[in-house]
């Protein structure tokens, strides 16, 4: 490769004492550093990361190989590179934050010289794609969210005063009442949204902040004006700061003070972001006049539209393995490893997590309750659709079995319709599920990034559902059991309502834990409604509990099914004080006790209760269940990977 240097035009001009091709190894820049340093210095060394293949005769693909460099306080690097070289996933890999099948191979990431996990509120990380409440406006949002996030010691005034600097800082004051939007209601611009989603964690000021391309979508002046408030905070806040980013313009490419070049999983090139056009004028790819540089470095790397670049893929591909070979062996690749070995030679602070200092566990429920309320009361599918459903199931009921009456065929008439309400409108909470599932990744998001607690988020949840939830069991409740002509006493019927608002909430906690389990929409729907059908099943209405086979439908799904004592009950409350004749036409002489007892093989000694008791217990051991499940999936996936990157790579 030649050596020339074209260096005219917009492109920088690199520095020959401080930077670039043939730098010198001078002295640390960091030789005072102290134990007690205040910022982040992150640190990640030959990083290697691999996916297992789908085709078996691959086996491992890597992602990323070797790829080193460095962050300080004060700082912003860029890590750029074609579409698929792996900049997402640098930033999962130090966010620790890697999907399932992917695995570190190699590699030490390193805080302040320590080895730290950075999830659940160490650092803050806008991913690439935006989850946000999509009823809220852009003013409850990140009022919501600071009031979350900031102190607790900080007033609520100071609060909204931080959050309204925010939203000017990102230039969305003009869109403070504009709903996200969402669902097929247009609401903000994608670019909004994005700088919505920086908004909140620009919030707290994060030690360490990344940002997974937070220009997309963005016209060149709005990406120059955020990207400057960035890098202002940057410098106020001491905040250490990554970013992917996608073709910036030369202004924004000057506000970066280290360049992460990734290609074909390689880095090309980690560096002053200034000294970056000397190592590739001198490899033999000088900037052209007049042309951004970031552009042409991207041009230069890119192997997916090669005859639009510099010649055959093959001819790319090796130009980018000349150009790493060429960085790994330069002056600039010895110096970045000799900063690296500086900073880690003395450990600094453990970066504090955000949990210790925001809102306590009384404000996180009230403003989480607040906000899942409103949210709840604008998705028209959350619950006010299942409302319609209901009403419409209800009257449907209540003409299908318009005054049953106490006659001989009554029986299995009220037997049908108490069985209707018990399974299949509870069944219908599937319905919801869609809702949970946004509900999910907000709080998964917020989560990982520290905002608040899983208490506090299924507490909330909760008491948030609870309204409605009791709306949707009395009102469609109270339509079929006057239009049926049920036993007409007032504690009957609030017996009766609550079994389905129990029932209901019950079912609520088990498609929450299904979402938490499987957040897949398709897939959750299909097992939520896979365990709800198994319960209905083994309630006791389609065989007798007698007649239950004892393997797994007595043994444990009987006793585990929410629908048997829902059942139970509402047969209890129903039958108990009747009489029926004892053929069609005659006198009132079959008690409703013995038909529970023979007919439907129910203990008539277990009062309903038990039932209604069991039922609220199930609802609360669901709630406390999808904590500890959120808890352990927490805890357990970090060991677990780490468990499969020794076993698979054996470091
Ligand atoms: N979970 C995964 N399973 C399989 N392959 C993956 C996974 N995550 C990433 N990859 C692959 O790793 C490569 C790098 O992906 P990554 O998202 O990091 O690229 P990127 O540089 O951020 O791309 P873009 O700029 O388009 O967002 C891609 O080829 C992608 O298909």
């Amino acid at each position: 490769m030649g050596s020339l240097i074209h260096n005219n035009g917009i492109c920088p001009e690199p520095e020959p004492d401080t930077g670039g091709w043939g730098i010198q190894i001078v002295e640390s820049e960091f030789p005072v550093m102290k134990k007690t340093q205040t910022g982040a210095y992150l640190t990640w060394e030959d990083i290697g990361v691999s996916v297992s293949s789908s085709n078996r005769s691959v086996g491992k693909e890597q992602i990323l190989t070797g790829v080193t460099g460095y962050a300080k306080p004060g700082e912003i690097v860029a890590i750029m590179g074609p579409s698929g070289c792996g900049k997402s996933t640098l930033l999962d890999s130090l966010a620790g934050r890697l999907a399932s099948n992917i695995r570190h191979s190699t590699g030490r990431i390193l805080i302040n010289g320590r080895k730290q996990r950075l999830t659940y509120g160490t650092m803050s990380y806008m991913a690439q794609e935006q989850v946000l409440t999509w009823t809220l406006t852009v003013k409850e949002t990140v009022y919501y969210s600071a009031e979350l996030q900031l102190p607790k010691s900080m007033p609520k005034s100071e609060k909204r005063q931080r959050a309204d600097r925010t939203i000017r800082e990102m230039g969305l004051q003009d869109s403070l009442n504009t709903r996200i939007g969402g669902w097929g209601i247009k609401g903000l611009s994608g670019g909004q949204r994005r700088r919505l989603s920086i908004c909140l964690e620009l919030l707290t000021h994060p030690k360490i902040l990344l940002l997974d391309e937070p220009t997309s979508g963005l016209d060149s002046a709005s990406s120059y004006y955020v990207m400057n408030q960035i890098v202002k905070l940057t410098h106020e806040y001491q905040m250490t700061v990554l970013t992917a980013i996608h073709q910036p313009s030369s202004q924004v490419f000057g506000l970066f003070n280290n360049l992460c070049l990734l290609s074909l999983g390689k880095a090309v090139y980690f560096g002053p972001t200034f000294a970056a056009n000397q190592f590739f004028a001198v490899n033999g790819f000088p900037c052209p006049d007049l042309q951004n540089p970031a552009d042409h470095y991207l041009m230069t790397i890119n192997t997916d539209f090669n005859e639009d670049t510099i010649g055959g893929k093959i001819l790319v591909e090796k130009v980018i393995e000349e150009l790493a070979a060429s960085y790994k062996s330069s002056n600039i690749y010895k110096k970045v490893r000799s900063d690296i070995d500086t900073l880690c030679a003395v450990e600094g602070d453990i970066i504090e997590k955000k949990g210790s200092l925001q809102a306590n566990f009384m404000t996180q429920c009230l403003v989480l309750t607040e906000r899942s309320f409103k949210n709840m009361y604008r998705d028209l599918g959350y619950y006010w659709l299942r409302l319609c459903i209901y009403i419409g199931l209800g009257s449907a009921l209540g003409t299908l079995f318009y005054q049953i009456g106490l006659g001989f065929d009554s029986v299995n008439a009220r037997i049908s319709m108490l069985m209707f309400v018990s399974t299949f409108l509870t069944l219908l909470a599937i319905g919801g599920f869609p809702s949970f599932v946004e509900e999910m990744k907000v709080f998964q998001l917020e989560r990982l990034n520290g905002h608040y607690g899983v208490g506090s988020f299924v507490v909330s949840h909760t008491i948030s559902s609870t309204p409605y939830l009791l709306v949707i069991s009395l009102i469609p409740g109270a339509i079929a059991y006057s239009l049926v002509g049920l036993q007409r006493e007032p504690r009957l019927f609030i017996y009766f309502s609550l079994v389905v608002f129990v029932s209901m909430l019950l079912v609520e906690g088990l498609m929450m834990l299904v979402a938490a389990v499987v957040p897949n929409l398709l897939m959750g729907i299909i097992s939520g409604a896979g365990i709800v059908g198994l319960m209905i099943l083994g309630a006791g209405f389609f065989r007798l509990p007698n007649d239950l086979p004892y393997f797994f439908w007595k043994y444990p799904l009987y006793y585990i099914s929410l629908h048997r004592y829902a059942l139970q009950g509402l047969y209890k409350n129903e039958f108990k004080g009747l009489k029926f004749p004892q053929y069609v036409g005659g006198p009132p002489t079959v008690d409703g006790e013995m038909i529970l007892n023979s007919a439907l093989h129910i203990e008539t000694g277990v009062s309903k209760w038990i039932d209604l008791g069991i039922l609220f217990g199930m609802a609360v051991a669901y709630r406390i269940i999808l904590f500890c499940t959120i808890k352990a999936i927490e805890r357990v996936r970090p060991i677990i990977k780490a468990f499969m990157s020794k076993s698979t790579f054996g470091n």
